[in-house]
């Protein structure tokens, strides 16, 4: 269905508050599942982010890239094991989870940035002494899987004030030089934290946190910090789902205005989310 002239027209009166509620804020995008896989979400995906930045909003990518990881282990011969959704990392698959997602997945980012017409550099959170880490689990089960220590923003401030998006790849360092490996997730939310993000949106492979997860009509749109405990005691939050909306419990609780976990099958999930009345997925609020 094409929309007339008039539809159109208020389409884009609809966004009006909300590009003046965001003119000049930072929204942090956690980019992964489907939508990453799949050729046209990634334009599209890449389109959204760069309308976000030209009218006047300051997004800050960050990047999953765990089923391109398995896909070259596959083909280098390499087994991998998840524990909990993280990826046991020795040192051999830690080189290829950095060879991957900084030299591989961020710059196809940047590139696909580039080519909507946006301006991007692409970081891991070594660059600039971005993000510390150290191991997440101090049994060593999981190898240099890590948890984030620290986040200095000053290269992301630095990047943006000059015009560029960031497009984070989720590696942290230590003092020892050594690389860890950052849930993506996890490393969007410390993020979003550090920069003072006004929102923080997931994008993930299904339409938000679901009430029954085999029921895709389930979806709970509002969910209170205060409503958490409850869900994970009824184990409606499990699974993929509960490092999720801990991230978000983490990023609201942390200051981060709004949380949103939202479906990038969806084509445009994010113009959607921010740009309409309605929004979509599961909104995590701080209450
Ligand atoms: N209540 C729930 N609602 C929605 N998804 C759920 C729920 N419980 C578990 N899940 C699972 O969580 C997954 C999303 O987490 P994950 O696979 O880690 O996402 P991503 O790869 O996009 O970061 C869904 O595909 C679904 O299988
Ligand atoms: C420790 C850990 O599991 N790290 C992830 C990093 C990438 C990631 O988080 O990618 P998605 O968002 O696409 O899942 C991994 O190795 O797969």
């Amino acid at each position: 269905m094409v929309a007339s002239p008039m539809e159109k027209a208020e389409i884009l009166v609809e966004a009006l508050p909300y590009i003046k509620e965001f003119y000049g804020k930072k929204v942090v995008i956690k980019y992964g599942g489907a939508a990453m896989t799949d050729c046209e979400l990634k334009d599209k995906v890449m389109q959204d982010i760069v309308l976000m930045k030209y009218v006047g909003m300051h997004p800050i990518v960050v990047h999953g890239g765990g089923p391109e990881i398995s896909g070259m282990l596959k083909r280098l011969g390499l087994g991998t094991e998840f524990i909990d959704g993280l990826r046991v990392t020795d040192a051999e698959t830690m080189e290829i989870v950095e060879m991957v997602l900084v030299g591989k997945v961020n710059k196809e980012i940047v590139a696909g940035i580039e080519a909507s017409g946006g301006k991007a550099i692409g970081i891991s959170g070594k660059d600039g002494g971005l993000i510390k880490a150290g191991p997440i689990d101090p049994s060593g089960k999981l190898g240099f899987v890590g948890e984030v220590r620290s986040v200095n923003p000053q290269i992301i401030e630095t990047v943006i004030e000059n015009g560029y998006i960031p497009v984070i790849a989720p590696i942290g360092m230590d003092a020892r030089k050594q690389s860890y490996n950052i849930n993506a997730d996890l490393a969007a939310a410390a993020i979003a934290v550090a920069v003072k993000a006004d929102k923080l949106v997931l994008l993930t492979d299904v339409p938000g946190l679901l009430r029954d997860p085999a029921d895709p009509e389930s979806l709970i749109s509002v969910l209170k910090v205060s409503e958490v405990e409850t869900y994970i005691r009824e184990g409606v939050i499990a699974g993929g789902m509960l490092p999720k909306v801990k991230c978000c419990v983490e990023a609201v609780t942390g200051g981060v205005g709004r949380t949103h976990i939202i479906d990038g099958r969806v084509p445009h999930a994010i113009l959607l989310e921010i740009f309409t009345n309605q929004g979509i997925g599961t909104m995590v609020i701080n209450e």
